[in-house]
């Protein structure tokens, strides 16, 4: 068990992430603004919002990169002072360093955190290739490799040091369908099998419903609306008609 997960059992509170009054703006430019929220252990949130409504900067904010104006943001009932190492961040840009394998990309954090401590290193490497359907593909280089085989590169990376938060910024948004939902399926199973809390911001409706359990609608005023998903889970939901009614209310809300 790592220290992570130690992590989780004392802290008996049920909420990973709490967002008490949380305000910012970029030089004066208001665009988050008195948000409340708290993100449950092992729940997942799709957030979405109008272009330009400040999803970016709330997520930036919850991964440390960015500080609250006003207001504070707690991980773990403790102050979010910077990044942390449990936190593992996903944009669609994948910024994978063109000189390291599939293999090495993945190996990169362990061995970051790790030192030179190699025990098991390799091995869980290995397994986590496996899952991604990545093995055949472990010596190639990114330029090697197909925009999904890069995503599922990026996601090795991100989810090798098991992270209790998983922040990701439209991560299939340049996908064709079939890989996007393919990619989709892999981090809802990779999410629920490590039970992360996912924070996941996406333009595309139905993607929301299929990977959050709640969405969180952040409006124009800079404000964030948290709608309970029905469709979450549900075998087939593509082809589910309650799934199509979700989407339209919340196509309508987003109008
Ligand atoms: N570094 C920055 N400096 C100044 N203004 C910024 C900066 N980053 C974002 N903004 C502005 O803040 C607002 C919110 O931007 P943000 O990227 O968070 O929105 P978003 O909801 O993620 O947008 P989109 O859906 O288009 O990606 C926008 O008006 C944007 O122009």
């Amino acid at each position: 068990m790592n220290e992570n997960v130690d992590q989780r059992l004392i802290d008996g509170s049920g909420i990973l992430a709490r967002l008490r009054n949380v305000s910012f703006d970029y030089g004066g430019k208001p665009v988050i603004k008195n948000v409340n929220l708290e993100l449950k252990k092992g729940s997942s949130y799709s957030l979405i919002g109008q272009s330009g409504t400040g999803k970016s900067t709330l997520l930036n904010l919850a991964a440390g990169f960015l500080r609250p104006k006003e207001g504070s943001i707690e991980i773990l009932s403790k102050p979010l002072k910077g990044t942390r190492k449990e936190t593992a961040i996903m944009f669609q840009e994948l910024a994978l360093f063109p000189w390291q394998t599939v293999y090495q990309a993945a190996l990169m954090p362990l061995k970051m955190s790790n030192g030179k401590d190699k025990n098991g290193m390799e091995e869980r490497v290995i397994k986590l290739l496996e899952e991604l359907g990545l093995t055949e593909l472990k010596d190639k280089y990114p330029h090697q490799l197909s925009g999904g085989e890069r995503q599922r590169t990026a996601l090795a990376r991100g989810l090798i040091g098991e992270p209790d938060l998983l922040l990701m910024d439209e991560p299939t948004s340049s996908l064709d369908t079939v890989t996007k939902e393919s990619i989709q399926e892999l981090i809802r199973k990779q999410q629920q099998k490590l039970q992360a809390t996912l924070l996941f911001v996406t333009h595309d409706i139905e993607e929301a419903l299929l990977l959050g359990e709640k969405i969180l609608l952040l409006n124009g005023e800079g404000s964030v609306l948290t709608i309970d998903n029905p469709c979450y889970l549900r075998k087939q939901q593509r082809k589910d008609l309650a799934f199509y009614e979700q989407c339209i209310y919340l196509k309508e809300l987003l109008m």
